[in-house]
Parts: structure tokens; C-alpha cells; sequence
């Protein structure tokens, strides 16, 4: 049987609930209903300068309602917002040193590239020499020389986030802010405008907040993330820290794929029902819910009938190029567990093989839910 050759991932040390940056943008206690609705509930909230922030979360999560509060279209119930330690919630919005870009980009269908991009500034009552080289700039800086006269129905879907893109920071805002701003996108196209989101954030050296739904999208762009659910912060921390040490069973099973192993916490690992005592280093209260969560690159493949492995049967290999996955049913299991291998694994579907879960690298979470027998598995 082949083994498994990742290297472990590092863990961070540092504090990934404050920024690693000077502080922009401080929420502290931000509540909003709508009518009967809780939106948001008691969000705390503290972005860097200069940082590329996300709000993640499920539809209806809050994440619109949070961004539309930082930008002024909602005041909310309670709580305080302070951009550079000035309170926003009393700044109407236009006098917010703040951008925001829409989903749909709301451009002007009637207006060229450069008018639309001008609009703002000309709305400001700027010089026209003026307006003329900013617009110019913002126009070079998301790569649209070649366009400046066009009308939006001239251009691709990417390329009208472009304009949307230039029309957003050519105001040199401090802070932008971005719902869903690939959403409109096909898949190729995302995945080039995610490198290029960040470029520019780097290249005009602003703060941006970008909403979605989507946490590849969130985990390859952002420096940190806050991953929300039912209106409250469910973890606050770096891409890297949200996919190693989730503090949630919502977060683990909402950032990348897991094998969720549901069961009661002993002094030295879980009691997975109806399987195993697990090892696992963990600080839960003995006889607590918890759920292990065991990523599938945290798998060892091996050949059965070792000490202190789990066996099943391959029942599916995905081949991926540089690795493959290999899913395994586990009897006492109603998921099957999957395992990232290298490439080159001999594993077949119909073998029988032992799972090696990397115990250093696995996470317990408390668990809120009654203890289900067979457990989960994310997407
Ligand atoms: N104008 C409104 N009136 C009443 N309820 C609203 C209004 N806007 C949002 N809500 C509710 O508030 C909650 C949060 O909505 P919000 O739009 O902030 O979520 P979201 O995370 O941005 O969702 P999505 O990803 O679907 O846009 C949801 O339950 C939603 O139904």
C-alpha cells in the first residue's frame, strides 16, 4: 500500500482574531433586525489596514447586512462602528470614506468605460485635468487601456468587473467594500479575476472586504476570515488557521472536506460510536459531545490489520493529477471516509485497507448537536 507523503501544514501561533496590521475598521457590538428577524447578533469585528478581508458565510448568514452597515444603506440597532477611530453609524453614507461595489456593478449602460469610471469624480466637482489622469490610472490599473471607449455591452463579463473594479477605487476610498464581486463570473474567469482581486488590493495599497458565499474563493484571496452563521462570528482567523484548527463544527464542515467522526470525548481522544476510541490531544470536558474532525490528507492509506487503525473497503479512487482521492467505507460508518494519496497509490476499489488518522493533526469540537451513531462527512 502506498503511504501518504503530505507535509503537515503549519498551525498559526499568532493571535488570528486581531489584525496583523495598524487597525482601520473596529465593530464592536453590531446588532440589526429586520422587523422580527435577527440579522446580525452582537458581531465584534477588528480589520487592518491594508488587509483583504472576507466575510464568509451560508445564505442569509448576515454578510450583506454587515457590509451594507459598514457602508451606511442600513443604521444599525445597536453597537458602534469606528473607520481610523471616527464613528461612522453618525456619517451618512456619502461622506463615509467608503466604496462599495455591487454584485450586478450597476454600471451605466449608456457610458463609455471612461465616463462611467469619471462619473464619481465628476460628481465631486473635481478638475477636469484632474479627473482626466485619475481616471486614466484607475483605468491602466485593472488593465483596460485597450477599452477606455468601449460601452459596457462591448465588454465581457470579466472585463465589466473591470470597469466596476475602476469606478470603485479611482475615489481612492479606504476602505472598499465587495459583495460578491465574482459572482457574475464563469468559472475560468473567477479564478483569474481571485489573483487579480489581490493584486490590485496590494497595488492600491486599500483595505478590502469582500463578501461571499464561496470559501475556496475566501480561503485564496483574503489575509483573514470571518467565517459567519445565523447573524454571529463563528471564527475569526487566517485561511490556514480556519482550515487546521476549526474551533466549530459548523466551520469545520463548512471550510474544505473532512471526515467528521462523531462521539464522547475520553481523557485521551473520542469514543467514536459504534467504532473506535480515537486518539486525540483535546481540552473538552470527559463524557462530552464532541465531534473528531480528520482531514483527508491527515490519512494514511496502509495495509490492513495494524494496531490502531480503522479498516474498510475502497470503494471509489478520484484521480486528481498530482494526488487522488480514496474513499473509503468503514463498516459502522454511513459516510464514507476520504483520503488525499499520492498519485501513484495502489489502492483499487474492492481492497481492504487500514486508515492511519494522523492524531497530532486531528481536531475535536465540541459538539452542540445530539451524538448521531454512523457520523458525518462534509463536502
Ligand atoms: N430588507 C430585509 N427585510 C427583511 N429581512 C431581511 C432584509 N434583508 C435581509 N433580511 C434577512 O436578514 C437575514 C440576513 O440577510 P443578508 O442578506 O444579510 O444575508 P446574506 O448572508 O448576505 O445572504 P445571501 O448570501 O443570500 O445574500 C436573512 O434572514 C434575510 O432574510
Amino acid at each position: 500500500m502506498t503511504m501518504d507523503t503530505h507535509a503537515p501544514l503549519s498551525r498559526p501561533d499568532a493571535r488570528a482574531d486581531a489584525p496583523a496590521r495598524p487597525e482601520l475598521l473596529v465593530l464592536s457590538g453590531l446588532s440589526h433586525s429586520y422587523g422580527g428577524v435577527r440579522a446580525l447578533h452582537d458581531i465584534d469585528l477588528t480589520i487592518g489596514d491594508n488587509e483583504f478581508f472576507a466575510l464568509l458565510g451560508p445564505s442569509g448568514c448576515g454578510k450583506t447586512t454587515l457590509l451594507r452597515s459598514i457602508a451606511g444603506f442600513e443604521t444599525p440597532e445597536s453597537g458602534t462602528i469606528a473607520l481610523d477611530g471616527v464613528d461612522l453609524v453618525s456619517t451618512p453614507a456619502h461622506k463615509r470614506p467608503v466604496n462599495m461595489m455591487f454584485q450586478s456593478y450597476a454600471l451605466f449602460p449608456h457610458l463609455s468605460v471612461e465616463r462611467n469610471v469619471a462619473y464619481g469624480l465628476e460628481a465631486e466637482g473635481l478638475g477636469k485635468a484632474e479627473v482626466k489622469r485619475r481616471v486614466g490610472e484607475a483605468i491602466e490599473t485593472v488593465g483596460l487601456g485597450a477599452f477606455a471607449r468601449r460601452r459596457p455591452s462591448q465588454l465581457s463579463g470579466g472585463q465589466r468587473q473591470r470597469v466596476a473594479l475602476a469606478r470603485a477605487i479611482v475615489k481612492r476610498p479606504r476602505l472598499l467594500l465587495l459583495d460578491e464581486p465574482l459572482s457574475a463570473l464563469d468559472r475560468k474567469v473567477r479564478a483569474d479575476m481571485q489573483l487579480e482581486l489581490k493584486r490590485l488590493q496590494h497595488e492600491v495599497g486599500m483595505t478590502f472586504v469582500v463578501v461571499t458565499h464561496d470559501q475556496e474563493e475566501a480561503m485564496s484571496m483574503a489575509d483573514r476570515v470571518a467565517v459567519l452563521d445565523a447573524g454571529r462570528v463563528e471564527q475569526l482567523d487566517t485561511p490556514v488557521g480556519l482550515y487546521s484548527n476549526p474551533r466549530t463544527r459548523f466551520v469545520a464542515e463548512f471550510i474544505g472536506s473532512s471526515s467528521l467522526f462523531d462521539g464522547t470525548a475520553t481523557a485521551g481522544g473520542v469514543d467514536v460510536a459504534g467504532l473506535a476510541e480515537l486518539p486525540a490531544a483535546h481540552t473538552l470536558p470527559v463524557g462530552s459531545a464532541v465531534t473528531l474532525v480528520v482531514r483527508p490528507e491527515d490519512i494514511e492509506v496502509v495495509a490492513p490489520g495494524g494496531a490502531g487503525l480503522l479498516e474498510g473497503v475502497v470503494i471509489d479512487t478520484y484521480f486528481l493529477g498530482g494526488s487522488s482521492t480514496v474513499s473509503v467505507a468503514v463498516p459502522g460508518r454511513e459516510k464514507p471516509v476520504g483520503c488525499t494519496v499520492h498519485a501513484t497509490s495502489t489502492a483499487r476499489r474492492g481492497d481492504t485497507v487500514g486508515l492511519r488518522i494522523d492524531h497530532a493533526r486531528s481536531v475535536v469540537v465540541a459538539d452542540t448537536r445530539p451524538v448521531s451513531h454512523g457520523g458525518t462527512e462534509s463536502a
